[in-house]
């Protein structure tokens, strides 16, 4: 790998700490940093290189998944962090920024590659970029790439613009836009398998699956994000990046022949194949919910309009379900179901693939299914159903867990901070895809805003709103749910293994 300068703007903020320096010094511990490899650390907050090596050091000592116990290594990974105090929008401070970059490359003989991480506000993003190029920071004789953390914009248009002031500064190549889902070790894995796998490519189409249905449910409300959050809703926050990425991720074939980076056309085309949703007809497709108060793990909680920051009469979206249709010659017909939500049941991000059935004599369903646990479980697990010997109508489902990886598990961050400083674009999403996403969320954003569909409310604690239910229901399916050990209502006594079902 070529020697790096990493310039971080956002160095002082929740992102660097709780997730950016634990990923670095794991790359470090795996020796996966480049041979020279240096970090400048900016933001408003008073600094000097000695507190912020500080403030690096409680942050793994808080957030690293690895115990933190050679003193003399954690001290030459934080040799290799400066600081330098930059207001983003004071161009003097770039000038300042330049030469201090300039110094730590002559000192460490290294060539002037530059990858600029901007973990700060988006309203940030644009100046930043701007100020790259103005300040010849972006200009020198090596490489430069830019990282860049959601949201994208907050529309389609908006969107547009972020990409054309960015495209000033940076080529798409140079772009790195971060959805972490993509860096999560099992949506990873689904590239993998289909390029790799021929029975996983044999089964992929309308010919064999009934129904795809994507989940990421949060237990967690609004936190401390209300100011954010209030404005993006489930929609922009969960639905038009990481929710799309999944469904892209799950629906594209990726040929075994594929060049790596090059899966990115792969999931264009589905998205471009994706149906598009006419405003007033939203509803149909799409539920919105919101929060009540309610229980989670026997722990009352507040309704999200009590939350603090939040307007008592907001009717802001925390959950969102929809069914999808591909219109290409694989998925024809196949619905996709996505949903997602804060204060759910349980935490849990999944995708279920049903096949077609396998019925029983008297009509009932015992569907085989193919289920990525993708956090905070992982696993890869097929369920499929054996006759019960005892009863002739019944089916017993049968599941082997193919746990991935056990063990030492990169995170998410971890991954794509490893591929932005090699360069590889694949786990980023590409401007084509997030500007189909954004198309196709913007009338359901519209309808939202002008109230075209209705806001149920839901207890915090259950699987959100049950109007969620009749999105399949009408095709004749069912949510799949794990029943897990620890909701001990379900768990018949003794029962070592438990299985996805249709009633929790
Ligand atoms: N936190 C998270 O879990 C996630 C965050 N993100 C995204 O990452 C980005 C950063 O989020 P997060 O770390 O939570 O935000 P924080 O509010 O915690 O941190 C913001 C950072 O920006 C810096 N900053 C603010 N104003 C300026 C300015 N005028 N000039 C220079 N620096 C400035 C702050 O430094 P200082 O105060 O010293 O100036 C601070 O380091 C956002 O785009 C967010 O959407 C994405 C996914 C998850
Ligand atoms: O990007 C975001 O993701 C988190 C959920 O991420 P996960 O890795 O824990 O599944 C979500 O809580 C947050 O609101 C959103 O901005």
């Amino acid at each position: 790998m070529e020697p790096t300068t990493l310039i971080l703007f956002g160095a002082t903020g929740d992102l660097a700490k709780r997730k950016i320096y634990p990923a670095l010094y794991n790359l470090f511990a795996d020796q996966k940093l480049p041979p020279s490899f240096s970090l400048i650390g900016l933001g408003r907050r008073e600094h000097s290189d000695a507190s912020f090596q500080a403030h690096v050091e409680q942050s793994l000592r808080q957030f690293s998944r690895r115990e933190i116990r050679d003193s003399a290594s954690l001290q030459s990974f934080l040799t290799m962090f400066r600081y330098c105090i930059l207001d983003a929008g004071r161009k003097e401070d770039y000038a300042k920024l330049l030469q201090m970059v300039e110094e730590r490359e002559q000192a460490l003989r290294i060539q002037p590659n530059r990858l600029f991480y901007l973990s700060v506000g988006p309203e940030f993003f644009e100046k930043i970029a701007a100020h790259i190029q103005e300040s010849g920071l972006g200009s020198a004789n090596g490489w430069k790439r830019l990282v860049i953390e959601k949201p994208f914009g907050h529309d389609l248009q908006t969107a547009r613009d972020l990409n054309r002031k960015l495209s000033q500064a940076f080529t798409e190549r140079e772009i790195f836009r971060i959805d972490h889902y993509l860096g999560k070790p099992i949506v990873q894995k689904l590239e993998e398998l289909h390029q790799t796998d021929p029975l996983l490519r044999e089964l992929w189409s309308s010919r064999r699956v009934a129904n795809v249905q994507i989940t990421a449910s949060e237990t967690v409300g609004v936190e401390e994000r209300a100011g954010y959050y209030d404005q993006a809703g489930a929609i922009r926050d969960m639905f038009q990046n990481h929710m799309l990425q999944l469904l892209m991720m799950v629906a594209s074939h990726f040929p075994a022949d594929l060049p790596r980076g090059d899966g990115r056309s792969k999931k264009r085309s589905v998205m471009e194949a994706l149906r598009p949703l006419v405003k007033q007809n939203t509803g149909a497709a799409v539920i919105r919910g919101q929060y009540q108060a309610g229980e989670i793990q026997n722990t009352p909680v507040i309704g999200y309009t009590a939350e603090p920051g939040i307007d008592s009469a907001s009717r802001n979206d925390t959950f969102v379900a929809a069914k999808l249709l591909i219109d290409d010659d694989y998925w024809r017909d196949v619905p996709f179901y996505i949903r997602t939500g804060k204060r759910m049941r349980e935490k849990s991000t999944r995708i279920v693939v049903e096949f077609k059935d396998a019925k029983t004599k008297s009509g009932s369903r015992a569907p085989n299914l193919l289920v990525f646990e993708i956090g905070p479980d992982e696993a890869i697990t097929l369920q499929f159903q054996s006759k019960d010997s005892s009863q002739l109508e019944a089916f017993d489902p049968i599941r082997i867990d193919a746990p991935v990886s056990p063990g030492n598990v990169p995170e998410a961050y971890e991954n794509l901070i490893d591929d932005a400083l090699h360069g590889d674009p694949t786990f980023f999403a590409h401007w084509d895809e997030v500007e189909l996403s954004w198309k196709w969320v913007q009338p359901v954003l519209e309808a939202f805003e002008e109230n075209l569909v209705p806001l149920h409310l839901y207890a915090a604690g259950t699987y959100g709103p049950a109007e969620s239910d009749r999105l399949l229901a009408e095709d004749g399916f069912h949510w799949w749910f794990d029943i897990k050990p620890n909701q001990p209502s379900e768990q018949k006594e003794g029962e070592q293994s438990y299985a996805y079902h249709t009633n929790y």
